[in-house]
């Protein structure tokens, strides 16, 4: 379905943010985080605006079609097609953080078994590993980066109200796991949402390995 784009916005900018979207999403399926169409990556277009991947579509094989404008309220622009399921989890974020315009959402193995292991302690408490400097802000190992784990829903209002109340608590925020379904995290543009992505990831992987060796 054909994506018409509000005068506000140049053809020229959308297709650069859907390119980009369209690039990273494959190279995240290469690594095997984006099975069975799972997963969802958006970025900020304007103040009012994201491009967001369509709903259901192979996040391994995306171009400039599979992605569609949004407002910040999670709302489809200018065409038929349905945003992502998840769509509401990326406005938040976007209208809390003025200046992050990039959020990743994936679900590799690693992300889900994490997610399952640590729900019952509500957070992932990362300490000690030199990779946390990927981190916005952590220039430390010593530091501490809690990574929250959500109970998982269908019913986007709850997962959202989940993360508001962890913002409003006032603890920082970098990314956040939804038990036995994945990870979502973000940056102020796409290589610092790679870097957190890939960080976490390894940093999770880490984490179980320790439990499997019980050390
Ligand atoms: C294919 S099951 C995964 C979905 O339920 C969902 O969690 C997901 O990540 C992808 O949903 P989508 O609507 O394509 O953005
Ligand atoms: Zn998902």
């Amino acid at each position: 379905m054909s994506q018409i784009l509000p005068a506000s916005i140049p053809a020229t900018l959308f297709h650069e943010r859907a390119d980009a979207i369209a690039e990273a999403a494959r190279e995240l399926a290469q690594h095997g985080w984006t099975p069975a169409t799972s997963s969802n990556f958006s970025m900020r277009v304007d103040a009012d605006h994201a491009a967001i991947t369509i709903s259901g579509r192979d996040k391994g094989k995306l171009g400039r079609d599979d992605i569609m404008l949004v407002d910040m309220h999670g709302k489809a622009v200018g065409t038929e097609s349905r945003p992502s399921a998840e769509t509401e989890l990326h406005t938040q974020v976007y209208r809390h953080w003025p200046d992050i315009n990039v959020v990743l959402h994936t679900h590799s193995r690693t992300q889900s078994v994490a997610s399952r292991l640590f729900a019952k302690d509500g957070v992932v408490k990362l300490e000690g590993w030199e990779l946390q400097k990927a981190i916005r802000g952590h220039t430390t190992h010593e530091s501490a980066l809690d990574i929250p784990v959500f109970p998982n829903t269908q019913h986007m209002p709850e997962l959202v109200a989940q993360v508001d109340a962890w913002i409003e608590s006032g603890k920082p925020l970098h990314a956040y796991l939804i038990n036995g379904h994945g990870i979502y995290t973000w940056g102020h543009d796409m290589a610092e949402a790679r870097r957190h992505l890939e960080a976490l990831e390894f940093l999770l992987g880490c984490e179980l390995d320790l439990r499997r060796l019980n050390a």
